[in-house]
């Protein structure tokens, strides 16, 4: 018998011995985790698929979506709505919540994502992900609105994301640590290779889009320029730097070795408070990055403390190594 641990395994385990997550939970997540390998299938077609190239329509974002990001979108819906235990899901590619159809089996969960993110990548061969997060529905009255959906991040029952990348990677909290589940495709099934995630609290890598350096807050622009100066300035060492364009693949990278990421607020469209949405990328990442010893906050509070609005509010975003995330983050309250 083989000692790799499934998610199967994985997730009964959190249920049945540490009894942290519902039945319901489990099956939901295993739904998101097949539909995962779905997607999956379809990103390493490429050109041999008629999955690249834009699909000549666009989100409530304004933004044009690609095929794979309507393909995704797709695969999620189509999977969640039989999967059940659910009340209805909200999307990324979507303006208003999906409410399941009473002919699927009915649930008390929600479920949010962002079906392909990092879609500027997708036809340069780069990685790309999901990502999603899990809500309960507080309310007991019949019937879901949007206004169910509007918890602070710290009430999530479970986040991750898949990254389709050189390995496909499953990455999870269920609020008892960060688990990473690496697809055998010879098996088709998810194996366990690492646990108990730990982001070290120093690093010498950020993260952000230096194009935008002239649009940024003087604390975002005072940190970045600290790290700029290296051994020489009052940091004291050498700084590298990192930008994928893809949330997924920027995280999972500080997941694996440490760093920071920001997305902060800009001088672009100071209206919006950032570019990337709270509820099914920030939230989630965010979580996982706590779980795994990190910190999260949009420049002034934690993350997982906001208070949404709307399904798909925007936020400013830094993440990532714990005495980082806290510098830049005391930056804004000097200045
Ligand atoms: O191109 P920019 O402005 O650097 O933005 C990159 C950011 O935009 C995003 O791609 C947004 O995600 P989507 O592809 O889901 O719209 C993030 O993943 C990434 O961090
Ligand atoms: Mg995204
Ligand atoms: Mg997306």
């Amino acid at each position: 018998m083989s000692n790799k641990i499934s998610l199967t395994r994985y997730l009964v385990e959190q249920q049945r011995v540490h009894g942290r997550i519902p039945p319901e939970l489990r099956l939901l997540i295993e739904v998101v985790a097949r539909a995962c390998k779905r997607i999956a299938i379809n990103v390493n077609k490429g050109a041999l698929g008629e999955v690249l190239g834009t699909a000549d329509t666009e989100n409530v974002q304004g933004e044009v979506q690609k095929k794979l990001d309507v393909i995704a979108n797709e695969v999620l819906i189509e999977a969640n709505e039989w999967g059940g235990h659910l009340a209805a899901m909200a999307s990324e590619e979507m303006e208003g919540i999906y409410v399941v159809p009473n002919r699927f089996p009915q649930g008390e969960y929600l479920l949010m994502f962002d079906p392909l993110d990092g879609s500027s990548n997708i036809d340069v061969n780069v990685s790309i992900g999901t990502i999603f997060s899990v809500l309960k529905k507080s309310s007991t009255e019949a019937g879901v609105s949007e206004q169910d959906f509007m918890q602070p991040g710290h009430q999530q029952a479970a986040a991750g994301y898949c990254v389709y990348g050189p390995q496909t990677t499953l990455v999870l909290t269920v609020g008892d640590g960060v688990a990473m589940f690496t697809l055998d495709r010879e098996q088709g099934s998810w194996v366990l290779t690492q646990d108990q995630i730990r982001i070290p609290e120093d690093t010498k890598e950020f993260a952000i889009n230096m194009s935008n350096m002239r649009h940024w807050d003087a604390p975002v622009k005072r940190y970045i320029d600290e790290c700029l100066q290296g051994k020489e300035g009052p940091r004291g060492k050498d700084f590298n730097m990192r930008w994928i364009a893809s949330m997924v693949a920027d995280v999972h990278r500080i997941l694996s070795r440490g760093g920071v990421f920001m997305y902060p607020w800009d001088k672009r469209e100071p209206e919006k408070p950032g570019k990337l949405r709270l509820m099914y990328e920030a939230n989630p990442m965010a979580w996982l990055v706590e779980q795994a010893g990190g910190a999260a906050t949009d420049g002034r509070q934690r993350i997982l403390d906001i208070q949404p609005t709307k399904l798909h509010q925007r936020v400013s975003v830094m993440l990532g190594s714990k005495n980082e995330v806290d510098r830049v983050t005391r930056y804004h309250s000097e200045l």
